[in-house]
This record gives structure tokens, C-alpha cells and sequence, in this order.
């Protein structure tokens, strides 16, 4: 952890240095709701929203984050990151960069049209796996006669034992309110999606107010130019306290760089399953003689095994990297 984000030494009674108090005398407690590059916005525990930026500059926050802030004027300094229950980790062109902290459940959308993108739903299943974040699987637009055969396809995930929630958001948004009120309740959500199925009329649903408010934040953190890679979290209205959905527009694809073989493989449930099936005990299931994924087509769809061994190698040629 870097230095920043430790909290300020207890000083020895008597000598108090009133220029620093300590961290814990007077700091705010708060929850950092919007990230905008090295701006962020955080809700205090009274429920003012203000602006805040870490104190050094190697510090890692972010949306979802509990902190402690040192009072004064805005913006407000960062003080400490409380520990984390997770944390996801996006990819950008060169690496991986953490996103976001402290979930209760990743919501994957995907639609009947354009059509499902399983690269996308295999990494990000992977991703929440190694984080320990249960993942629920959405099915949007099937008002579509492509839904057929969109239902169909999704029917691998269903028998890995993922729960997929079929939604028409646009024709029937009353009936995805109530599909989604029991995983959102009481819950903090990520929400993801491949541009084009449909995430901002989901959000914009769940969170009407949520267009509004983000220009005037970005326009006063005056980081306008850091907007399309903001993660922002928002209280569900209509929903108990404590429920809340995260949006990270612009997300392309889940950072897997620094998960390890293990990780990799628990992220398959065909392949937890079979461990200790192959020949060798410790196959990595590409070309091994014996192995279980090439001698038995049941163990495994041909498409997510492709997956496994590509991101097996790009596992092991980043670690060697
Ligand atoms: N038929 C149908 N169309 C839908 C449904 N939900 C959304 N759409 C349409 O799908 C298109 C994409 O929806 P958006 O909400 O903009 O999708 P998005 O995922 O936010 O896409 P980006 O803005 O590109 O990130 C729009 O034309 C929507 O009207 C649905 O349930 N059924
Ligand atoms: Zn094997």
C-alpha cells in the first residue's frame, strides 16, 4: 500500500502539532461516488456531496472506495482508503487499472440484437470470480424476434449455474423494475454492458435523474475531458437504503492481467469441475496427452475452451513479461 493512503501517525499527547492533527481527530468519514480521472466526488456520511483529491500522487482510489477526508476547503484531501471487500480492475490500451471497490454484484447486460458477445461475458465472469463478486447475466431486448436463438445461447451460462434475467427494457420497463428490485435491493451493482444493449436505458430507468447531475459534477471538477472514462455511483431511488448501481461508460474489457493460472481456471465452473481428471495433475489443459478438455467434447464447449487457452496465454506472456 502506498504511503498516502496510510492514516496519519498518532502524535505523542502534549506535542501536537496543530498545523497536522492527527487523521483520526477530525477527519470525515465518506464514500467516494464519482471518479473523474484524479477528481473524485465523495457523499459524507451526512450526505453533502464534495469534491476530493488523494494527497499523493501515487495514491489508488476509487468509486467505491471508503475514506476518511481531511476537513477544509473543497476540494478536500483524501486522507486514507479504508480496506477493501474487492475490487475490479479495467483494461486500458497498455494495462490494467483498478475501477472499482466494495461490490455486492457485478449485472452483465447483453441483448438478443446485436448479439451476445460471450469474450466479454467469459472475462468478465472470470474477473468477478477472482474477486469473489456473484455475477448476474441480463438478456435485454427480447421483444426481438432474435430472441429465440439468443435464449438459446444464453442456455450455457444457465447450465454453468449463472442466473440469466431476460429483460426488454425498452418495451416493458415496468417488468425489468421488477425482475431487477430483488438483486438490486440493499445491494451495491455494478453495471456493465457492450455499447448498444442497451445500459444507458437501463440506468436511465433505475436512476432517472442520473444524465443530469454528471455534467454539472464533471463541469465543476472541471475535468470534462476525463467524462467518458468516469465510474459514478448512485443511490437507487424507490429502493431500501444501501442500494445503489455503479456505471463505468466507456468500459471495454475486464483488466485479467494480474490473476494468476488458479484464478484463471476457478473462473471456469466446467473446469473447477473436472479438477484432477487429466493425466497429469497439473495440467494446464492445452495440448497435455490425457487431458480431460480434449478427450471429453461434454467437458467443455469448443468456443469457451478457445477462451481458456487464449487467455491463457495472455496470462502467462504478461507474467513473463
Ligand atoms: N428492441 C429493443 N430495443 C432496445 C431495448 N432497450 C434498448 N433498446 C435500444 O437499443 C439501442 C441502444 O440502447 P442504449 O440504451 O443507448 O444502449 P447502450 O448500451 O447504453 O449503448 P451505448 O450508449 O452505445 O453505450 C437504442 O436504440 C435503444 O432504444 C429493448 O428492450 N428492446
Ligand atoms: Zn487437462
Amino acid at each position: 500500500m502506498d504511503a498516502p493512503d496510510r492514516i496519519a501517525p498518532q502524535r505523542p499527547k502534549g506535542k501536537r502539532n496543530t498545523k497536522h492533527p492527527p487523521a483520526e481527530a477530525h477527519s470525515l468519514g465518506a464514500l467516494i461516488v464519482g471518479a473523474f480521472g484524479r477528481h473524485y466526488l465523495a457523499r459524507l456520511d451526512n450526505g453533502e456531496a464534495v469534491a476530493c483529491v488523494p494527497r499523493g500522487k501515487r495514491a489508488e482510489v476509487v468509486c467505491g472506495d471508503r475514506v476518511l477526508l481531511a476537513p477544509g476547503h473543497p476540494p478536500l484531501a483524501i486522507e486514507q482508503v479504508q480496506p477493501r471487500r474487492n475490487a475490479l480492475w479495467r483494461e486500458d490500451a497498455w494495462r490494467s487499472k483498478m475501477f472499482a471497490a466494495n461490490l455486492d454484484r457485478v449485472l452483465l447486460v447483453t441483448a438478443t440484437y446485436p448479439g451476445i458477445q460471450h469474450g466479454l461475458i467469459g472475462r468478465a465472469l472470470i474477473a468477478a470470480d477472482a474477486a469473489d463478486i456473484p455475477v448476474t447475466l441480463a438478456l435485454n431486448k427480447c421483444d426481438l424476434p432474435q430472441a429465440t436463438a439468443a435464449r438459446a445461447e444464453m442456455a450455457l451460462y444457465t447450465a454453468l449455474g449463472y442466473e440469466v434475467v431476460e429483460l426488454s427494457v425498452r418495451t416493458a420497463p415496468q417488468a425489468a423494475l421488477e425482475a431487477l428490485t430483488p438483486l438490486l435491493s440493499g445491494q451495491t451493482t455494478l453495471l456493465l454492458g457492450a455499447s448498444g444493449v442497451g445500459k444507458s436505458s437501463l440506468t436511465n430507468l433505475l436512476v432517472p435523474q442520473a444524465q443530469a447531475p454528471t455534467r454539472e459534477i464533471s463541469q465543476a471538477l472541471s475535468a470534462g475531458k476525463h467524462t467518458t472514462t468516469a465510474t459514478r455511483l448512485y443511490a437507487l431511488p424507490g429502493l431500501p437504503e444501501g442500494s445503489a448501481l455503479m456505471d463505468s461508460p466507456g468500459f471495454q474489457s475486464f483488466g485479467l492481467h494480474h490473476l494468476s493460472v488458479s484464478q484463471l481456471q476457478h473462473g471456469f465452473p466446467e473446469i473447477r469441475a473436472r479438477i484432477g481428471q487429466c493425466r497429469f495433475q497439473n495440467c494446464t489443459h492445452r495440448d497435455e496427452p490425457g487431458c480431460v478438455f480434449t478427450t471429453d467434447p461434454n467437458a467443455i464447449s469448443a468456443a469457451r475452451l478457445a477462451l481458456y487457452r487464449t487467455l491463457y496465454a495472455e496470462l502467462t506472456s504478461a507474467a513473463s513479461r
